[in-house]
């Protein structure tokens, strides 16, 4: 057997490189080349056009409709020459005869041994080093009149199939008409006119011009003189007779054959250099340059982004990557990892640290911000201690206090008692914001780790130690805390300049209870001005009498009310005090002093551990990080290569086998910028 579609071979160093590249990398970035249907009437000779197309003798024909379901022919670029059906994958054929034979068994069956059509594709790819990687489909032939024993609609299903298939934009329709029919007939020219009105995509081919009536030709037709001229032109062939077939001529004699034929015939011997199988190739071939060179630039422009996306992983990967023999090498890894570690989390949590600033989520460190002001103002909160309760407890302490005596001042020891009891209830909501804190940070470590993906043990290791320093600073912040809030309880501090009487609320008629001043002077004149009570705590007016009632002791009385002006004016110093301390203690040892811990100690604490182990890979990162380079490698040497690709020679080449063809003028312009770009990129 013999392989004759050389002009199709100078496609294949560019593409073909670009599309081995590609897939060897498992890229999920792919060239593809357009389909090329072939269609026309019953018989019109469509099988042998594809067939001379491949180059290789292996369709079913006959008489009658011979294709009775599409045939998508996949050529696939390979080392060794086979056949393999997608309905028979593990079957290889290395035979050809066998794969006719598979063709035709297959199209019985599909179409359960009736004469009718299926849309079934029978798909049937061809590997070859020969071949580029192309799909060809061969579809059935459009029939006017239904035969005994097929569906009486199998003209619109035809119809409908090849309109199905020769719709897509990027197909290439090869409109086979045969010459001993009048043209503007055409099945074939009518059905590719439906879908490519302009002609952009469709390609006319002549066949049986040997078998025209004596006295006529196809002079007008071939150029493109003919009632029905053609954008890209007609091409005229002679394929194998039925004749030819049942003597089992090659493709080789017949090609001969055809030479012969136009070389020799009056009509065509001007055009032998434009007709026949080898120039119908030429076209073919440029129609696939063209479409290279027109969408060369759209792929590069794919290409390149999906370089953008891989390059920083794989840069990164690159420079985390150690070789195993050096331990230096080992070491300088695993110091940048914890550099890059500790950066991150830094930069978390302080924003200013930070390169790039999210617009989309909140950083751990505006979380952070949000617990400082937000929560810690909320927990830290006395504003409504006056329940009914605390004012039963008010009242039953002062009485303690006063024992059997009867009070004529201020019981003081009723009014600390009560402060400290509503201090200390602050004691567990302030401990508590340095847990909330404390959360966020430790998300911020475990956000940071996550993305030591290469080296699981070192990554569980940072994150220990960061994790069990976290929980050390959570404490010691707890007990600091703790500290703070023994010494707010050590003493009542009615001295401090912002201590007001009733309710802290400097400057109103200067009601500041002074030591040495006459506290219960102050205090009666205020209630008899009704000054001691707030209105923002409606709570602290006049107790409902039915309530004291209810608690059976005098909540009103005068005492109760003193002690309520001192504790209202206190206790927004003690508040203010320790939301401002908890805030600060936090930071300082929550985030700064663990900060400054991983800077100091975490690479002498990881110094401690057996430097193999804890640099062991992971497989699945090794796999990926293997994946992602080989991405890498391949898009860089595609777009190299793509780069490299001489298109206006290939223009050149292009135009002078087939000068009908034009391409448009936009996609040159847009290839130039596209190779600055590519040029600039690898510049
Ligand atoms: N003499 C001569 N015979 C041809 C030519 N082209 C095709 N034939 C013959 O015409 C018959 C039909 O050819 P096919 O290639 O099977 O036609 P088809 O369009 O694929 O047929 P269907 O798939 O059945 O529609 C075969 O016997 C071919 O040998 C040609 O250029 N010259």
């Amino acid at each position: 057997m013999t392989w004759n579609n050389a002009g199709m071979q100078s496609l294949i160093p560019v593409t073909n490189k670009v599309q081995d590249v590609l897939n060897k990398a498992g890229s999920s970035e792919s060239f593809e080349l357009p389909r090329i249907a072939v269609v026309g009437g019953q018989s019109s000779g469509k099988s042998s056009v594809l067939e001379s197309l491949v180059g290789r003798d292996f369709l079913p024909r006959g008489n009658g409709i011979v294709t009775r379901v599409p045939l998508i022919l996949k050529l696939i670029q390979d080392q060794t020459e086979f056949a393999r059906f997608q309905h028979k994958e593990d079957k290889i054929f290395t035979d050809f005869d066998q794969v006719r034979k598979e063709i035709d068994d297959e199209t019985m069956r599909i179409t359960n041994g009736s004469k009718n059509i299926s849309s079934t594709p029978i798909t049937l790819e061809v590997h070859s080093p020969h071949v580029l990687n192309l799909t060809l489909i061969d579809l059935p032939g459009i029939i006017k009149i239904a035969i005994e024993g097929q569906s009486e609609d199998i003209e619109e299903q035809i119809r409908d199939m090849i309109l199905n298939y020769i719709k897509d934009d990027s197909c290439l329709i090869l409109a086979v008409t045969p010459a001993n029919q009048d043209l503007a007939n055409s099945d074939a020219l009518k059905i590719a006119k439906e879908v490519d009105p302009e002609g952009n995509r469709t390609i006319g081919v002549l066949t049986k011009i040997d078998l025209m009536d004596k006295g006529t030709d196809a002079r007008d037709i071939l150029e493109n003189r003919g009632a029905c001229p053609l954008k890209r032109g007609y091409i005229g062939v002679v394929n194998r007779s039925q004749k030819d077939i049942n003597e089992k001529k090659n493709i080789k004699y017949c090609l001969d054959q055809e030479k012969k034929f136009f070389a020799q015939h009056p009509a065509y011997r001007h055009l032998t250099n434009k007709h026949g199988t080898p120039y119908l190739q030429q076209a073919l071939n440029q129609q696939l340059m063209e479409h290279i060179r027109d969408s060369l630039p759209k792929f590069r422009k794919s290409l390149l982004q999906r370089f953008a996306d891989v390059e920083p992983e794989a840069l990164k990967y690159l420079s985390q990557q150690f070789d195993d023999r050096g331990e230096s090498k080992m070491l300088t890894t695993r110091n940048k990892i914890v550099q890059q570690f500790i950066h991150d989390v830094e930069a978390a949590i302080d924003g200013s640290c930070s390169q790039i600033v999210s617009t989309k989520k909140l950083t751990r460190g505006a979380y952070i911000n949000r617990i400082f002001h937000k929560k810690i103002p909320a927990q830290i909160d006395l504003a409504n201690f006056l329940t009914p309760e605390m004012k039963r407890k008010i009242q039953i302490t002062i009485e303690n206090v006063h024992g059997v005596h009867v009070g004529h001042f201020i019981p003081d020891k009723a009014f600390r008692i009560i402060t400290k009891e509503l201090i200390e209830s602050l004691r567990f909501p302030a401990q508590n914001c340095v847990k909330l804190v404390a959360s966020e940070v430790s998300t911020t470590i475990k956000e940071a780790a996550a993305s030591i993906k290469t080296y699981p043990r070192l990554r569980n290791e940072i994150e220990k130690i960061a994790s069990t320093e976290l929980l050390e600073k959570e404490k010691y912040a707890k007990t600091q805390i703790s500290f703070m809030f023994d010494c707010e309880l050590s003493y009542m501090n009615t001295n401090h300049v912002d201590f007001n009487a009733h309710d802290g609320q400097n400057g109103r008629d200067g009601l500041m209870v002074r030591p040495n001043q006459d506290q219960n002077h102050l205090l009666r004149d205020a209630i008899e001005h009704d000054e001691l009570y707030d209105p923002e705590y409606p709570e602290t007016e006049r107790i409902d009498p039915l309530e004291a009632e209810e608690l059976e002791v005098n909540a009103d009385s005068l005492e109760a009310k003193k002690v309520l002006g001192l504790v209202n004016g206190y206790l927004p110093i003690v508040t203010k005090t320790i939301r401002d301390l908890v805030l600060k203690c936090i930071m300082l040892v929550v985030i700064d002093q663990l900060i400054g811990f991983l800077k100091a100690e975490l690479l002498v604490r990881l110094d401690r551990e057996d430097k193999s182990v804890l640099m062991e890979e992971s497989e699945l990162e090794v796999e990926l990080r293997e994946k992602t380079l080989r991405e890498y490698e391949a898009i860089t040497e595609a777009l190299e290569t793509i780069n490299k690709t001489n298109m206006v020679k290939l223009d050149m080449s292009a135009k002078s086998t087939f000068q009908t063809f034009e391409a448009p003028e936009t996609s040159r312009t847009e290839q130039n910028e596209s190779y600055r770009e590519t040029e600039e990129l690898f510049d």
